[in-house]
């Protein structure tokens, strides 16, 4: 058994943060923990609240993981304010752990900040050296580079800039594109590319987290960049085709299609 922690924000309604990474990792067979480090009242509508741990709570968490149990993979979801970025990175520079995976969470659906706009710069310098693969959406590649990512030329440019920016391996994600939802990945060397006609669908909530931790869980069970990202994006486009129409606004997706009783 592969044991995985996701560092991230809790979602009530089930959808992303956290509750969608631990149904991520118990659909890929592995063992999931986590460690709090927002506590984000939302739903499929909207975000009414965003209350932080404290960093030493954060700090905390992540020292009972790793104290106790060999951590196999992470992936880091919503760090909303330096303060916690900086235990985050700090932990994480202690305890070495493989397979880091980094989903720069900005934004909510609906448009809310899940990021403090000022937490960038340490997001940039502290957070994105530490993954293996980095997992932004486009606009959260705008905001990394500075740069308007509008042609496919733009894509490649702004993944190599985060390349040359520290992180190993770089998944720009296409959900955001018009047409079909292609995803770029750049090793360093090449790019290769992962795509699937765009489902039409409302029911999104939780794609980014979905994806980011099917990689993270992937390369856990060994296998290399760009297969656990090939196989991240088969489960995240199956988890889309038969999400779940909960909720009046984005309705999640769905991490037990395969499951006889209870497909969505
Ligand atoms: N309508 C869709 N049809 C098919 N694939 C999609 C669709 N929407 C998103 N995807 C895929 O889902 C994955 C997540 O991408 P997306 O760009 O939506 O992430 P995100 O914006 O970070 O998600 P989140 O809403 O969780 O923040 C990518 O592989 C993307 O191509
Ligand atoms: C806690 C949390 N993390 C990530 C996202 C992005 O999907 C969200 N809506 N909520």
């Amino acid at each position: 058994m592969k044991n995985l922690l996701t560092i991230a924000g809790s979602d009530c309604s089930g959808g992303a943060g956290i509750q969608a990474d631990l149904k991520t990792f118990a659909a890929h067979g592995t063992f999931g923990m986590s460690v709090i480090v927002s506590v984000v009242a939302e739903n499929t509508e909207r975000v009414i609240s965003i209350c932080d741990m404290a960093p030493s709570t954060v700090a905390d968490q992540i020292d009972a993981v790793f104290e106790d149990i060999a951590v196999d993979g992470v992936k880091i979801g919503m760090l909303s304010g330096t303060e916690q970025m900086r235990i985050v990175a700090r932990k994480l520079k202690q305890y070495r752990p493989r397979g880091v995976v980094v989903d720069p969470v900005m934004l909510a659906k609906g448009g809310c900040a899940l990021m403090q706009p000022e937490a960038l710069r340490t997001l940039k310098e502290e957070i994105l050296p530490l993954a293996c693969v980095l997992t932004p959406n486009i606009p959260e590649a705008e905001a990394i580079t500075g740069r308007n990512i509008i042609t496919p030329e733009d894509r490649r440019a702004a993944a190599k800039l985060m390349f040359q920016m520290g992180a190993e391996n770089i998944l720009l994600k296409g959900g955001h594109l018009s047409g079909e939802a292609e995803d770029l990945l750049f090793d360093g060397g090449r790019f290769y590319t992962f795509t699937h006609k765009r489902i039409e669908t409302k029911n999104t909530h939780g794609t980014g987290c979905t994806l980011s931790s099917a990689i993270a869980a992937n390369l856990a069970l060994g296998l290399s960049v760009p297969e656990a990202v090939r196989e991240a994006k088969e489960y995240v486009t199956g988890a889309i085709e038969h999400a779940l129409p909960i909720g009046k606004g984005h309705g999640p997706t769905n991490h037990f299609y395969f499951m006889k009783g209870i497909r969505g």
